[in-house]
């Protein structure tokens, strides 16, 4: 058994964990991070870049065919092999080679191995070769182990072995029928990819799709994965499962319907990795989301245990994951240096825009960005509060980007402080158009000073204008 002794231990070499890791070496600690798996997390090779790579070429299809002239270009159907291998390269064909020379770059010490705290400060690793290595840090054990996809307790559901985001990510074929239980990001972004690569997709949409963002997003979603042959199902729920000898599934839905397909998905949330990481051994519950303070730090836990990425369940995206490590890792080599660290709103040290400006883009068809707050939690939040709708198709870019553009804007201001608290975007290629919000929410932008913020002539953009103006001045 090896004894080391480094400034910080980090548990998961996910994109979060690499940031923190990467900011304290900046910040002249020494770190050591632990991998189970491969470096670079779900992220780069079972969820973000995978599945946006599938998505991508479908959304790039629809472009030409919305554009007149182009349109006539497009003799062809979607070439599902080349979608595949498209996603392959993106999942850097599920080798972390390049990953691993950049820790390497980065002067952060990697130990390949199932990390496990025993005690304050020291994190056990279990390695393949049955080796165990004992790393002591002398400020902060960060834990960056994110989540994995939660299989709900339905008759025979595990037994029928079924799909999880991992296995959509990274299918080698389309099956022929594709069952998918769930209406949230996953499934939205997941039916609509195998819709277009040619599989037969029904949907099982308990709660509805997209639920949780503004009404008319998860509409205008349903409406196209509708279009697009894709069966929803609102409110429908399966009982039971099972796989039969010839791999087929058969499901059973509440009202005694059964539906057969070649794969089945579950896409319903996640729960954090946080089952065999030694939390037992602080007085932790294992298997829980680790809920932290302003500052990163694990509840219950001493002031040398912190949570970062998925695993704190703040946010469940990559970007704002790795915006806590950019803090955290900043934060920790302040603390080491002994120098003041001020976790108030918006400082260097906090994590606020976790509470009031998070974008998400859901790469659907039609896609949804959103930041911050929708009409409904703002409500509840009990903010005064204005709603701005405006018809996204009736922008003079709009119209010109593509034939028959469909589309919804939504600004949510606070009326007692003249601010932006949310907006979202529904629409073909409103991706890129959200980062405006974003920097409108975060620096409390005065309504009254966004008239001065004009918006080029035609794009997309100009809803900005048309929201003001439907506001008033
Ligand atoms: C299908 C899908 C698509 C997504 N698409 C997007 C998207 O487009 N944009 C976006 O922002 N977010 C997206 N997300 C969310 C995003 O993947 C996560 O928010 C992000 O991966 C979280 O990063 P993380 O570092 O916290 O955790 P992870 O990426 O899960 O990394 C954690 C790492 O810790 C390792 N680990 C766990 N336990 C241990 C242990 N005990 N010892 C050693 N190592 C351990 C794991 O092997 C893993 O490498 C998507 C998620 C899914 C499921
Ligand atoms: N583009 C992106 O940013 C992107 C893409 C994919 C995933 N993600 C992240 O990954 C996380 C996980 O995504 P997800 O889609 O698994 O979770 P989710 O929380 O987005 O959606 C889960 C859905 O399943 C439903 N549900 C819950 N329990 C159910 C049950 N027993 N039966 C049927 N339906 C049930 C919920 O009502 C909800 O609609 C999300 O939090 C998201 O932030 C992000």
């Amino acid at each position: 058994m090896d004894n080391m002794t480094y400034d910080v231990v980090v548990i998961g070499a996910g994109p979060v964990g690499e940031n923190v890791a990467d900011r304290a070496v900046q910040g002249g600690l020494s770190v050591a991070i632990v991998e189970r798996e491969l470096v670079g997390g779900e992220c780069s090779y079972w969820a973000c870049m995978p599945t946006k790579a599938l998505l991508r070429s479908t959304a790039a299809l629809r472009a030409a065919r919305q554009v007149p002239g182009s349109r006539e270009a497009v003799t062809g159907q979607l070439d599902a092999a080349a979608v595949l291998a498209r996603r392959d390269s993106f999942a850097s064909n599920w080798n972390d080679e390049g990953q691993v020379s950049w820790l390497d770059s980065a002067g952060v010490k990697l130990y390949r191995g199932q990390g496990r705290i025993s005690g304050e400060r020291v994190v056990e690793v279990y390695s393949a070769d049955e080796t165990v290595t004992t790393l002591t840090a002398r400020h902060a054990v960060v834990v960056a182990t994110g989540s994995s996809a939660l299989i709900p307790d339905i008759d025979g559901l595990r037994e029928a072995k079924p799909w999880t985001s991992r296995e959509a990510a990274s299918a080698k074929a389309v099956p022929g029928r594709l069952v998918v239980i769930g209406g949230g990001v996953v499934a939205s972004e997941m039916a609509t990819a195998y819709t277009s690569l040619g599989a037969k997709v029904t949907m099982l949409a308990r709660d509805g799709v997209l639920h949780l963002a503004e009404p008319f997003a998860g509409e205008r979603v349903t409406a196209s994965l509708r279009e697009a042959g894709v069966d929803v199902r609102i409110g429908a729920e399966a009982v039971s499962v099972t796989r039969d000898e010839a791999g087929t599934v058969h499901l059973t839905l509440t009202d005694g319907e059964q539906i057969a397909a070649d794969e089945l998905l579950v896409a319903i949330g996640r729960v954090p990795n946080t089952q065999e990481i030694g939390l037992d051994t602080i007085g932790l519950k294992p298997g829980s989301w680790l809920t932290v303070d302003d500052a990163l730090r694990v509840d219950g836990a001493g002031d040398w245990l912190y949570a970062a990425g998925d695993v704190n369940r703040r946010a469940l995206l990559t970007h704002q994951g790795k915006y806590q490590a950019r803090v955290l890792g900043d934060a920790i080599v302040a603390r080491a240096k002994g120098e003041p660290v001020d976790t108030g709103a918006y400082a260097r040290y906090a994590v606020t825009a976790d509470e009031r400006a998070v974008p998400q883009v859901v790469f659907t068809e039609p896609e949804v960005a959103s930041v911050g707050l929708t009409a409904a939690a703002a409500e509840k939040a009990g903010l005064r509060t204005r709603v701005i709708d405006y018809d996204l198709g009736a922008v003079s870019g709009s119209v010109l980007h593509a034939e028959g553009y469909q589309g919804q804007a939504r600004m949510v201001v606070d009326e007692d402080r003249k601010v932006i608290v949310g907006f979202t975007l529904v629409g073909p290629d409103v991706a890129e158009l959200i980062h405006a919000a974003t920097i409108a929410i975060v620096g409390e932008v005065p309504i009254d000073r966004l008239w001065h913020a004009v918006p080029a002539f035609p794009t997309v953009s100009e809803v900005w204008l048309r929201l003001l103006e439907t506001y008033g001045r």
